[in-house]
């Protein structure tokens, strides 16, 4: 396939298609179940048996991410017996793409075949009930930057991949957060588990105390720089979605203080609790209906 693919910014249903067939034609696998991994959660793909793996560079159209602990994979294989597809990193507005661009890969794989999407992210803590290291269900979003114009569903719509004006009123699904609030219990996480509501800001600066003085005051509990695109994709195309938050750091909201958010903190705590959200996911996955 053209290579021109890579230097557009949006896609049609035909770019889609293309796209998705070429991928396919690479792989034997044929899942049902997408996950996306955040930043330095991409070791969920240690779960993966029977890996088939494909380079984003290798996939045209693909934006490639540029940011440490977004590794740039797509990993195809089985995941307790089931079988998945995950995106080992994923890209970001504001590393320069557009919103249509980033998404792209949501569309393919509902192209390809996925029904069920899981979005993961590393967050900062804006409820001061968390604790760095919590494990925070989503279940519902505030999509600010789409407040600033930033929605990947902007611009024409081609009924094929879904309707004009989509419902976010059941974004996260409920059975699947069940699901997965039974299975924390299960498994002795409840006193880290949590649900919440997710904002996405389109960085690449953390926020400064004000900003996260208006988030807590707008009910949020997490927030971040990702995955609110990704979900408005996947629910315009019809996809279950869930959604789960690393809270990699709490947010600083008290003016003078002497403590910052940074990137290596984000991507340190990601690494110590890698377990336990492979643990997570994987219970989840065992029981999951696809
Ligand atoms: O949302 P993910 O990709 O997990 O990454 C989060 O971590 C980075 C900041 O440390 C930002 O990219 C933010 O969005
Ligand atoms: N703010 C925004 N994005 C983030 C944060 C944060 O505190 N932590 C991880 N990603």
């Amino acid at each position: 396939m053209s290579r021109d693919m890579d230097s557009k910014n949006t896609f049609t249903y035909e770019d889609v298609e293309m796209i998705a067939n070429h991928i396919l034609e690479k792989v034997k696998c044929r899942p049902k179940l997408g996950i996306i991994c955040g930043s330095g959660l991409g070791k969920l793909v240690d779960l993966v048996e029977d890996k088939e793996v494909l380079p984003y560079q290798e996939i045209p159209g693909f934006p490639v991410s540029t940011v440490p602990g977004h590794e740039g994979k797509l990993v195809f294989g089985q995941l307790r017996g089931k079988s998945v597809v995950l995106m080992q990193g994923r890209a970001h507005c504001y590393e320069g793409y557009t919103p249509q661009k980033i998404t792209l890969p949501v569309r393919t794989m509902k192209m390809m075949g996925i029904t069920t999407l899981f979005v993961t992210n590393a967050a900062g803590g804006v409820n001061k009930k968390y604790n760095i290291g919590d494990i925070m269900i989503i279940k519902d979003h505030v999509n600010l930057a789409g407040f600033a114009g930033v929605n990947p569903l902007v611009g024409v719509n081609d009924e094929k991949f879904g309707p004009r004006f989509p419902a976010m009123s059941n974004a996260y699904d409920l059975g699947l957060r069940q699901l997965a609030l039974a299975k924390a219990k299960e498994i002795g996480f409840s006193d880290f588990v949590r649900e919440g509501v997710y904002s996405m800001m389109v960085g690449p600066n953390f926020e400064t105390v004000t900003e996260c003085k208006i988030l807590s005051l707008l009910l949020v509990d997490a927030t971040g720089m990702s995955t609110i695109p990704e979900v408005l994709v996947a629910k315009h195309c019809g996809m279950r979605v869930f959604g789960m938050s690393l809270i990699t750091n709490v947010v600083i909201s008290e003016y003078d203080s002497p403590a910052h958010a940074n990137h290596q903190e984000v991507l340190e705590t990601g690494e110590r609790r890698s377990k336990d959200l492979q643990q997570l996911v994987a219970a989840i996955v065992a029981d999951l209906d696809l």
